[in-house]
């Protein structure tokens, strides 16, 4: 781990004293937090602050000093500051103890090449003891300068390349002041946590006491950062849910279930920390990376057509058993509604309240993997959401910059910003929002003048355009059918408008104007059945995904497409039913079907039927089909293989370079004369987001880490590149026939293939393992990835390979992954052999596991939308039968279970 402290450049004696003056922030935990707080003595609450940060000094020690400034408020209770950072900018980590910044920092550390600075440990390297021993040996005010200089020199000497890590001794004195400056140029991220996790890593306090100081000490740490991220434990990662009253001012937030995994405990913080890093420092590369390379997760959502945006008001998400994930699939986007307000009537945002909505947002990330969109409501009743029957109220800008401000903290993919509020409100919103995506929303209650031809509208889109919006989002009430047209009418006029406009989300409001939101192309807010009380259809206003596409295809804007499985013995094969339950799910007139033929000239029956929307391919086309190709992605073109063929109607299309990225998925569901065929490879992102899942944190991808693949055919080409694709400079193949071993090496070697997404990885290297009783070879370290792609059945009387892994091929010190793609039969002698291991470190994935991996890349390439992926999976585990024509139920149960809050 690069535990690594570099003492300053500068010595500390060049180094300027800090001004102890008055200051223009408060300069103590205690004082400043006395503002805000409750009866309790200031004497109380500053016992409490130390001792959560460990500070065990006698209370003479604690007395305030009598220079402090008085007490000031921070500003709003927040930190605005652009949020634009350079993308080698360190990053500083704060938060009280337990909340698990110092894990976050060594996981950020380990993966990103960034240097690891510990602020205490740091203290000590320079000052020659500990903070708590020189508080000891010196006058408060000697302390406090000493501790300034140190920090402020350590922030100055490392303002690039690093993750620097800060306990509650760095939030004394200057340190607030200093953070709030650094936080200008760099980001400065709050670590929190829930009480009871916090509480059970301190091991002292109740969880009641543990609130409470969150509620003291949550101001201080927002004062002085400019970013948040809620640490979620793995307890309470899978939905959320409280039997308390949604209206108490604590919106607290219980688990839906639990389901620890051993050795993948931090996984999917690691995942969600890792996310939010890119996201905040614009790291591309890393981001695909982290999106599981699912082709539509490389387009912007708004370039595509006819996408939604299931919007889910937070109130609801505070109920018992709400289950995310589940609300999420089919629709392109998350919306988060900000429904309440907060009850403690502070021109702050309460600490509660702002930690609560900091944990659902991490609850909805943990469980979603599309973009989320923050939306405060503007308009409100008293009571919570917006309801028809009740007047409407506006909230003050002072309540709704706080809650929009808290919003710009958590740096969701988009926020949106009221309209209606004036310019300096809005262009505070839009200068601090760093990479967060702007939806410009305007919601008139009572259509404006003239309506959707007049020229109101038009002006709102103009003023969005010149605030600096990215998106406009306009609606109002339809009174008639009509108006329905009439938001056509307006989309066509924004259309023709001679400079390239903002993307435009337009539709009516009310039971009738449900229409237009089904035909209104980018964003159409919808909702999830779940989340909708039963109501007579007329009086409906919302619609659903699946409804939203329903309503394409009845009113024949879109065509009801055919798929197939194309192969020379495809009988057994899943896919039609798990594409065929996913199309039904999402509303898709579709249909997946198996198209099995001898030779290769079957492909024609399908090239020449209108409405062939795509094809999985299987043995012995993968490789085969390749010349008829008219286009291939760079991937399969790397891999040499491909798995899934979509139809090019349009004959620009061919010349177009960059057909793989977008146009293909623009015109989907279209029938139509077949012109050429397009080649893609689905089987490498299947067996890439497997290693993923099962790669612990402490087997993050380094220079020096090595791969295993096991055969030589189809699927070893796909593992190999997927080994290359996670940043694996190591790759090694074991195959029965060392000549096919060879061919294979020679395959990948002559290629310049580097990883684009990992991070600084030199080239990597294919080599051969001539026998199983060979020892690991000398000077690289044990595998901790391992795949195998060979059958595990017996083939054309051969006996079946029986493959076990050499023990000596095992002795990772920290274990490792081992996909296994085959799933007939489930239980191969290498998948026993992985888990009886599992108590070392080691994880095992089968072929049932890859299986609808792949299917979800291929789904999204078939119809241009996002793959339920829940659903996909569970159908596979459903319908899969063993070879005596068994099906574990239990087993099933329990794998979909480990599947929850682990979208790929
Ligand atoms: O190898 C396979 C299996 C498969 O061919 C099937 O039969 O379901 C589907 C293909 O997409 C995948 O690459």
């Amino acid at each position: 781990m690069p535990m690594l402290v570099r003492p300053p450049k500068r010595k500390l004696h060049e180094v300027e004293p800090l001004d102890d003056g008055p200051r223009k922030y408060s300069s103590d935990v205690v004082t400043s937090t006395a503002v805000h707080l409750s009866s309790r003595s200031p004497s109380r609450r500053s016992s409490e602050h130390r001792e959560a940060s460990g500070d065990s000094r006698p209370s003479s020690r604690r007395e305030l000093p009598s220079n402090r400034g008085s007490p000031v408020l921070f500003e709003h209770g927040h930190l605005q500051t652009p949020r634009t950072f350079s993308r080698k900018a360190s990053i500083v980590l704060i938060g009280i103890r337990g909340t698990g910044k110092s894990s976050l920092a060594v996981i950020l550390a380990a993966t990103s090449g960034r240097r690891l600075i510990d602020a205490d440990r740091y203290f000590q390297q320079i000052v020659g003891c500990s903070r708590a021993v020189f508080r000891k040996e010196n006058d408060g005010s000697v302390y406090r300068q000493q501790e300034a200089r140190v920090f402020e020199s350590m922030l100055a000497d490392n303002q690039e390349g690093c993750v620097i890590a800060c306990g509650a001794g760095s939030m004394e004195s200057n340190g607030q002041r200093l953070l709030r400056e650094f936080a200008q140029t760099h980001p400065v991220i709050h670590i929190i946590r829930d009480p009871e996790s916090i509480q059970s890593y301190l091991k002292a306090w109740d969880t009641e006491k543990v609130r409470h100081f969150l509620e003291l000490s949550g101001p201080i740490y927002r004062g002085c950062s400019n970013l948040e991220f809620f640490n979620l434990s793995e307890a309470r990662s899978d939905g959320l849910g409280d039997d308390s009253d949604n209206s108490s001012p604590t919106h607290r937030i219980e688990p839906r279930s639990h389901t620890p995994i051993p050795f993948l405990t931090l996984k999917r913080v690691q995942r969600d920390f890792l996310r939010f890093i890119a996201f905040i420092t614009g790291d591309i590369a890393e981001l695909n990376s982290q999106h599981a390379s699912f082709p539509l997760s490389l387009l912007p959502v708004e370039s595509r057509m006819y996408t939604s945006a299931v919007s889910v008001p937070f109130s609801r998400l505070c109920e018992k058993g709400m289950d995310i994930e589940q609300l999420e699939f089919t629709a392109d986007a998350f919306e988060l509604a900000i429904d309440v307000t907060d009850p403690s009537g502070q021109p702050s945002l309460s600490s509660s309240l702002a930690d609560s909505i900091s944990q659902v947002v991490a609850v909805i990330r943990r469980n979603i993997i599309v973009p989320l969109i923050y939306h405060v409501e503007s308009y409100t009743t008293p009571k919570g959401s917006l309801s028809p029957s009740q007047v409407p109220v506006r909230c003050t800008d002072e309540t709704y910059l706080n809650l929009v401000r808290h919003g710009l903290r958590l740096s969701t993919g988009f926020l949106t910003v009221d309209l209606t509020r004036d310019d300096n409100t809005i262009s505070q919103i839009i200068s601090a929002s760093g990479r967060t995506r702007i939806i410009g929303h305007f919601e008139a209650f009572r259509p404006l003048p003239g309506g959707w031809d007049g020229d109101e509208y038009m002006k709102v889109y103009e003023r969005a355009r010149s605030l600096g919006c990215d998106i406009v989002r306009l609606c109002q009430p339809a009174e008639i059918p009509e108006d329905n047209l009439a938001v056509q009418r307006f989309r066509h006029r924004i259309q023709s408008l001679p400079t390239a406009g903002l993307s435009l989300i337009a539709y009516n409001t009310g039971p009738l104007g449900r229409m237009s939101r089904c035909f209104n192309p980018i964003l159409s807010p919808v909702t999830h059945p779940s989340l909708v009380t039963e109501l007579p259809t007329h009086l409906r206003s919302w619609i659903t995904a699946r409804e939203a596409q329903k309503a394409l295809y009845s009113s024949f804007a879109l065509d009801p497409m055919q798929f197939f499985v194309f192969g020379a013995n495809t009988t057994y094969s899943m896919s039609p039913a798990m594409h065929n339950t996913a199309f039904k799910i999402c509303g898709l007139p579709h249909n997946y079907s198996i198209h099995q033929s001898p030779t290769l000239r079957g492909l024609n029956d399908l090239v020449e039927n209108q409405y062939f929307g795509g094809s999985s391919v299987s043995l012995p086309y993968k490789t085969e089909c390749i010349p008829l190709l008219h286009s291939m992605s760079t991937h399969a073109r790397a891999i040499g293989a491909i798995n899934t063929l979509i139809p090019i109607r349009n004959l620009e299309d061919l010349d177009d370079t960059r057909l793989q990225e977008s146009s293909i998925f623009l015109q989907k569901s279209r029938a139509g004369p077949i012109k050429g065929l397009h080649g893609d490879n689905t089987d490498w992102i299947g067996i890439c987001n497997c290693i993923r899942r099962g790669l612990s944190p402490a087997n993050a991808v380094r220079s020096s880490s090595a791969g295993l693949v096991i055969g030589s055919g189809g699927m070893a080409r796909a593992a190999i590149y997927s080994m290359i694709h996670l940043g694996v400079q190591n790759i090694f193949i074991y195959n029965r026939t060392f000549t096919n071993a060879e061919r294979l090496a020679h395959h990948y070697n002559r290629q310049d293939l580097h990883s684009k997404e990992a991070r600084g990885s030199g080239r990597p290297t294919v080599r051969i393992i001539a026998s199983l009783s060979d020892p690991w070879p000398a000077g690289f370290k044990q595998p901790t990835i391992v795949v195998s792609g060979i059958p595990a059945h017996s083939i054309g009387g051969e006996p079946a390979p029986n493959f076990h892994m050499p023990t000596q091929w095992l002795e990772s010190p920290t274990g490792g992954v081992v996909v296994d793609l085959a799933y007939k039969p489930l239980n191969t002698p290498l998948m026993k052999q992985t888990r009886a291991l599992s108590y070392r470190g080691w994880v095992a994935l089968d072929g049932l596991d890859v299986l609808p991996e792949q299917g979800f890349a291929q789904f999204e390439l078939f119809t241009g939308r996002r793959a339920p992926r829940r659903v996909m999976r569970s159908i596979v585990l459903q319908e899969y039968k063993d070879d005596e024509g068994n099906n574990d139920h239990q087993a099933i149960q329990d794998r979909l279970q480990q599947m929850d809050g682990q979208p790929s």
